[in-house]
């Protein structure tokens, strides 16, 4: 398959993790995949985490964008809001390797609070009358929840922008999940790089991406037709009588 010529031009290139500047007994010392992470190079401009849950990629992902300045509940770099204190202070520990070149955008969008990030976006329309033109000119509360979401990426993300994704799928149909796929590999070949954490078949699916596997005791690069997603989706569809037979008898 011809895959998605794809930009070197990634603003976020690797990282380090000072694990002295971590509290002592932190939980994070106890995650297998991330306690034996000291470097980690990020190879693509589209780099997928995936894993079962638990094995820490919206931890590590989150860290990212707390250590690249965004707001750890979601938003761009100017977002400034706070609904509860629950990010780790993995973010402070981390230190990354940037490329030369800076975004001109970029967005950290948590499938988990992005309520709050569209409560925000609806706070500076009433303070800024006018800012929802960047969001299509909706409040993304009158939307969907699938329909905001995809609104909110066509709309704000651009080439030349940081984009850290934790589980985008969750409100899109199959159907949009394509949407975002063919929007996803449009932006990144134009220069836009994205972290995403997904457990999606489909996303997982963009040719030439990089697949990081947080399974077991250290992150490491898979296949698409290695991820679990795809493995059990595959399983699931092809020998479904089957594979029902054995689950429910
Ligand atoms: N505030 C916290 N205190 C203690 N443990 C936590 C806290 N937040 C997360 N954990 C634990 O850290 C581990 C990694 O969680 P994380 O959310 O990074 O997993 P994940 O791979 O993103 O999972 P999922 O696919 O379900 O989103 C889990 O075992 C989780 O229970």
């Amino acid at each position: 398959m011809e895959g998605v010529n794809l930009m070197d031009n990634r603003f976020i290139q690797g990282l380090k993790i000072n694990w002295e500047r971590l509290e002592r007994g932190s939980y994070i010392k106890e995650i297998p995949s991330l306690k034996n992470l000291s470097e980690l190079m990020i190879q693509s401009n589209i780099t997928f985490f995936v894993g079962e849950n638990g094995t820490g990629k919206s931890t590590l992902l989150e860290a990212i964008a707390v250590a690249y300045g965004f707001n750890p509940e979601g938003g761009t770099k100017n977002f400034n809001f706070s609904t509860q204190d629950t990010h780790s202070s993995l973010g402070n520990a981390i230190v990354l390797v940037r490329g030369a070149i800076r975004p001109k955008d970029g967005y950290f969008l948590r499938a988990e609070s992005f309520y709050n990030v569209a409560s925000q976006i609806d706070s500076y329309e009433r303070d800024d009358p006018g800012y929802l033109s960047y969001y299509g000119g909706k409040s993304l509360h009158k939307q969907s929840h699938g329909e905001s979401f995809l609104a909110l990426i066509q709309n704000r993300f651009h080439r030349e922008g940081l984009y850290l994704l934790d589980e985008p799928e969750a409100a899109l149909s199959p159907q949009r999940q394509l949407t975002l796929l063919i929007t996803i590999c449009q932006l990144a070949k134009e220069g836009a790089q994205f972290i995403i954490a997904t457990h999606s078949p489909i996303l997982l699916g963009i040719p030439n991406a990089d697949i990081l596997s947080f399974d077991g005791d250290i992150v490491k690069h898979i296949s698409y037709e290695d991820t679990e997603s795809y493995q059990v989706t595959e399983m699931f569809i092809n020998n479904k009588e089957y594979l029902l037979n054995q689950l429910l008898n």
